[in-house]
């Protein structure tokens, strides 16, 4: 890429944006670079007052958002990125910073403070880069900056104010406004990169990624130097530390020192708003047990490491020798890794390969467990071994013995002198009595959706389901195919959708304030766990659950929601029955299963009973625009229903011919995003 050839240079690195702003993303991506979003976890409740500086504040809370993604990716995602971008923005006026608003009202305090005058926006970045090394420590790299933009205010008449507030933009942005969007109109003038006020300092960025790589990059050895570096205390600090030639004037915010609000950042260096600088190195190390990550020393102790170190080994054997594959038709092929190839395979490369190929024993290993129920066992009697799991499950000890080794490989479960406890994901995910179980939807998996993979060939082959070769009666309509079956499947169906809602419907309920909605109806909404969660989330909202008489029937199995008095239970089918009246609609994991023509009657009787202003929410998976993932969604479609995946984008296109126009998008960090829209 001639216009940056450094975004070039990140092309094949796994590049993870620590943050769940849509506009961070949508700056990256037009600039082609090719990354994954990890939103953080980390919550922006630092004590503002122990920074001399606003951008103090901002640069620290980026800081903590991307260190929190780049010590969580090796655990819970098993794979290290080699960089982590975190962001953070506010806006300052008076002396005060001013976040995302609470509420309207919050949000009418923060737009008055700026009516009529100029005030400061500051984004802060933080770069973290990661080096894996050969013994599996991670050395941590961290640059940071910020980018100050000044924006002036029109004065704002109280009606402006209030239509503003009450088009709901000012609520998921700092001080209140987008000025990418109807905030715009407020704005007399912008001194400074319009694109720092959106989120994100794109031509900062590009500099400060200039600087690594270009240092980098000149050495032949990049890794091993930038880990010896650090190391040793002398990380390419004295190189990133030059001031930057092409940055803009801002530098005479003069330079800053990183305050310590919490110890993590006790041992870095001073840097500079131009001249920033790599922190010495923070040394993490994996270790075989399972504890905490300590903030201090940013040791990370990996749970998973007995499954790391088992891979490995056993991929190092097969990089000396050959791969050994099965074809189609069972043989063995041997398979000299290196005959066809000028270079060695990269040791990544195998490992992503040994990862896939050996990833549907891993999906039967856990379903297995599951079916068995030993997480529940394990649970009610940690430290059995495995002949005592042996006796409770009713199973051979051999087997047993491996399937218990195999989940502890997978970071299911512990072993200590061969007795076997859960992991804490085992505990909150897997034991079916958990509040956020995905028991109900493991069993699904198993049912289902793994007999049908088995005929993916034909699938592909044939591009329709093969669902009717797994079930014994005809309809393709998954959710006809388990009402045509006992009632036990249609509990064990309508138990999977309930653990994805359960499991998703907080992060897809609090996504949007929707406090100016008092009824909701959730379409599809099957045993009302998602409507639950709105109620929660919303204390003035009652939620109608609309679904099809079988299923209003069988909800009452889920307690405790019935003792709900703001959900209640109408019973009839969308295609054909009056929708109920409601302001707001939930459509979740509905439309991503309905052919074209079905999806569009549904929409057109929404658009019918929604007048301007009510919101319908959807929740699905949304792809990347590219279509390059998330792999969850991509795989999903392969099970050929009669729908279609589709990015937000899509969706958004889709839901603006029947009149509703996008207000906003959330990429969860969950089972599910979220889409708000509002009816023109
Ligand atoms: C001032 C201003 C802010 N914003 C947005 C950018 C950021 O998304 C948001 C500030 O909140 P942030 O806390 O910086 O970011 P975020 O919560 O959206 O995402 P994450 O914490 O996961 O990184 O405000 C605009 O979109 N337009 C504007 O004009």
């Amino acid at each position: 890429m001639v216009l940056n050839p450094v975004i070039s240079k990140l092309a094949g690195k796994l590049v993870v944006l620590a943050s769940a702003s849509p506009r961070r993303l949508e700056i990256l991506r037009n600039v082609g670079l090719r990354f994954e979003v990890v939103p953080s976890w980390f919550k922006e409740t630092l004590d503002k007052s122990l920074f001399k500086a606003p951008h103090e504040y901002a640069v620290e809370t980026a800081k903590q958002k991307a260190l929190e993604v780049a010590r969580r990716m090796p655990i819970k995602h098993l794979k290290t990125p080699d960089i982590v971008i975190g962001a953070d923005t506010i806006v300052t006026v008076d002396g005060m910073i001013l976040e995302k608003p609470v509420d309207k009202h919050d949000a009418y305090r923060m737009l008055s403070s700026l009516s009529g005058k100029e005030h400061s926006v500051y984004t802060g970045v933080a770069i973290v880069v990661c080096h894996e090394k050969e013994n599996e420590e991670v050395d941590y790299q961290l640059i940071q900056f910020y980018e100050e933009t000044k924006v002036k205010f029109a004065d704002l008449s109280e009606d402006m104010l209030w239509e503003y507030i009450n088009s709901g933009e000012p609520m998921d942005k700092a001080g209140g406004y987008g000025i990418q969007a109807l905030g715009g109109m407020l704005v007399e003038y912008v001194h400074g990169d319009f694109l720092n006020v959106v989120g994100f300092p794109l031509n900062h960025f590009c500099k400060q990624l200039s600087l690594i790589y270009n240092h980098c990059t000149s050495s032949s050895d990049q890794k091993s130097e930038s880990v010896h570096l650090s190391l040793n205390g002398t990380h390419p600090t004295s190189v990133l530390s030059q001031p930057t030639p092409n940055v803009p004037t801002q530098s005479s915010h003069g330079s800053s020192s990183i305050p310590k609000p919490s110890s993590a950042s006790s041992s870095q260096t001073h840097h500079t708003h131009c001249s920033p600088s790599a922190s010495p190195a923070h040394k993490v190390k994996r270790k075989g047990s399972d504890s905490e990550v300590s903030q201090s020393s940013w040791t990370l102790v990996n749970s998973l490491s007995k499954h790391t170190d088992g891979r490995e080994a056993k991929l190092r054997d097969s990089e000396n020798t050959t791969l050994p594959l099965i074809s189609s038709s069972g043989q063995l092929i041997e398979h000299d890794v290196t005959e066809h190839e000028d270079s060695e395979p990269r040791k990544e490369d195998l490992e992503r390969i040994g990862e896939l190929i050996d990833g549907f024993k891993a999906s039967k290993a856990l379903f297995t467990a599951a079916r068995l129920r030993v997480f529940d066992l394990l649970h009610r009697m940690p430290g059995l071994d495995a002949a005592q799991v042996a006796q409770e499950v009713k199973a051979s000890v051999k087997g047993t013995e491996c399937l218990l080794e195999a989940c502890v490989s997978l970071g299911l479960l512990t072993s200590k002198e061969r007795t076997y406890e859960n992991t804490d994901l085992a505990t909150s995910l897997l034991r079916s009595d958990a509040c956020f179980s995905l028991h109900g939807y493991i069993q699904h998996c198993d049912d289902t959706l793994w007999p049908l993979f088995s005929h993916l060939e034909s699938a592909v082959e044939e591009g329709h389901s093969q669902r009717e070769k797994v079930v014994s009666n005809k309809p393709k309509d998954m959710l006809k195919d388990a009402f045509h079956n006992s009632q036990e499947a249609k509990l064990r169906f309508m138990n999977a959708m309930h653990c994805v809602a359960k499991v998703a419907g907080k992060s897809v309920a609090t996504a949007f304030d929707l406090s100016r909605y008092k009824t909701a109806c959730d379409l599809g909404g099957c045993t009302g766990a998602m409507a639950c969660e709105f109620t929660k989330a919303h204390p003035g909202m009652s939620v109608m659950v609309f679904d099809l008489p079988a299923v209003v029937e069988l909800s009452e199995h889920f307690h405790p929601l019935h003792s709900n008095n703001r959900v209640s239970f109408v019973a009839g089918d969308f295609f054909q029955d009056e929708l109920p009246k409601a302001d707001l609609y939930i459509l979740a994991r509905i439309l991503h299963d309905l052919t074209d023509e079905k999806l569009h009657i549904l929409l057109s009787k929404i658009a019918d009973v929604c007048k301007p202003g009510c919101g319908l929410l959807l929740s699905e998976i949304f792809l990347d625009e590219d279509r390059s993932g998330p792999s969850r969604g991509l795989l999903q479609a392969l099970s050929m229903s009669e729908g279609k995946q589709r990015s937000a984008t899509e969706y958004s296109v889709l839901l603006k011919s029947h009149g509703f126009i996008t207000a906003q998008i959330r990429h969860t960090d969950n089972l599910l995003d979220a889409m708000f829209c509002i009816k023109a």
